[in-house]
C-alpha cells in the first residue's frame, strides 16, 4: 500500500521572473531512494532548497509525513527530520572526522546555553549521548579508521563519506543529497551507493538524491522523477523512466 512520507503539490518557484519550477507535483513512498535528474538548471538543486526551507515555494505546497511544511526554516526542518548535504560539501576541513559528524547534532541540542555554560548533568548527558550517536555513525559508514585524521588530509571519496555521515547522525527520517558523488572515480562512487542502500535497508531513512551519473541512478533508485526547465517529464520506476519517449527526448537522448 502507498504510504508517502513526501507529497508536493502544485510547487512553483520563481527567481526575479525566471520560473525555476512549474506547477510540480509528485509524490515519494516511505523508506525509498528518489533520484531528481535533468539537464543544468532544470530546478533540481531549487526543489531539495525548497524542501529543507531553504527557499518558500511561491505556490502549491508540501506535505512532509501527513503534515503541510509551510515556511519552514533549514534548523526546523532539520529537527522535523528532513537532514541534507550540499553540493559542494562545507565540511570544518580543519577539524577531525569525529568533530565534523559531531557538528551534525548541533542543532538537535536541548540543553540551554547556561546549562551548557555550567556542564550541569543535562547537558553532561546529551553530550554523551551525542558522542555515543556520532560514534555509531562512524562505524556505520565504515570511517573509524578515519576518527581523528583532519579532514583536509583525506581523499575526497572519504570527505564526502564524512559529509554524509554528518547529515545520517542525527538520523533523519529525509535526507536530501545534491549530488553526493558529484567528481568522484568509480571505485568511490561504487562505495558510496552502497552506503546510501545501507541508509535505506539498515535504517529506513527515506533518500531524496540529485545525480547526473546515469548507471549510478539506474541501479540505486527505486524511483525516477525527470525535471526539465522546471516541469515534469518523466516519475516512475528507473526501467520505465529509462524507456520513456519525452523522457528520452528531454535528458537521455542528450548530451549532458
Ligand atoms: N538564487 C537564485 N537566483 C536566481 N536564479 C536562480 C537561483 N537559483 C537558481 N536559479 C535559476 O533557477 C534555475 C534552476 O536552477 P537549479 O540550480 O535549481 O537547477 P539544477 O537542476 O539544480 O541545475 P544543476 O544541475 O546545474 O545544479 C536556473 O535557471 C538557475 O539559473
Amino acid at each position: 500500500m502507498a504510504d508517502p512520507i513526501l507529497e508536493l503539490s502544485d510547487v512553483s518557484l520563481s527567481f526575479k521572473g525566471l520560473k525555476a519550477i512549474h506547477a510540480l507535483s509528485f509524490s515519494v513512498e516511505r523508506g525509498e531512494i528518489c533520484a531528481l535528474i535533468g539537464p543544468n538548471g532544470a530546478g533540481k538543486s531549487s526543489l531539495l532548497n525548497i524542501l529543507n526551507g531553504v527557499y518558500r515555494a511561491d505556490e502549491g505546497h508540501v506535505a512532509f509525513d501527513g503534515e503541510r511544511l509551510r515556511s519552514i526554516r533549514p534548523g526546523a526542518a532539520a529537527r522535523r527530520g528532513i537532514g541534507r548535504t550540499f553540493q559542494h560539501a562545507a565540511l570544518f576541513s580543519g577539524l577531525s572526522v569525529f568533530d565534523n559528524v559531531l557538528a551534525g547534532l548541533a542543532r538537535h541540542s536541548r540543553t540551554t546555553l547556561v546549562e551548557h555554560a555550567l556542564g550541569l548533568p543535562r547537558d553532561a548527558a546529551e553530550a554523551r549521548r551525542f558522542r555515543a550517536a556520532a560514534e555509531e555513525t562512524l562505524g556505520f559508514l565504515e570511517l573509524t579508521p578515519y576518527r581523528d585524521r583532519i579532514v583536509a588530509t583525506l581523499p575526497y571519496g572519504i570527505q564526502k563519506r564524512v559529509d554524509l555521515a554528518r547529515a545520517l547522525v542525527a538520523r533523519p527520517t529525509l535526507l536530501l543529497l545534491d549530488e553526493p558523488m558529484a567528481g568522484m572515480n568509480g571505485e568511490e562512487k561504487r562505495a558510496m551507493a552502497r552506503f546510501i542502500a545501507a541508509a535505506r535497508d539498515e535504517r529506513g531513512t527515506t533518500i531524496v538524491l540529485i545525480e547526473h551519473d546515469i548507471g549510478v541512478v539506474m541501479s540505486l533508485s527505486d524511483h525516477v522523477v525527470v525535471l526539465d526547465y522546471g516541469r515534469k517529464v518523466g516519475d516512475g520506476p528507473p526501467d520505465a523512466v529509462r524507456n520513456d519517449p519525452a523522457v528520452i527526448a528531454a535528458y537521455l537522448g542528450k548530451p549532458h
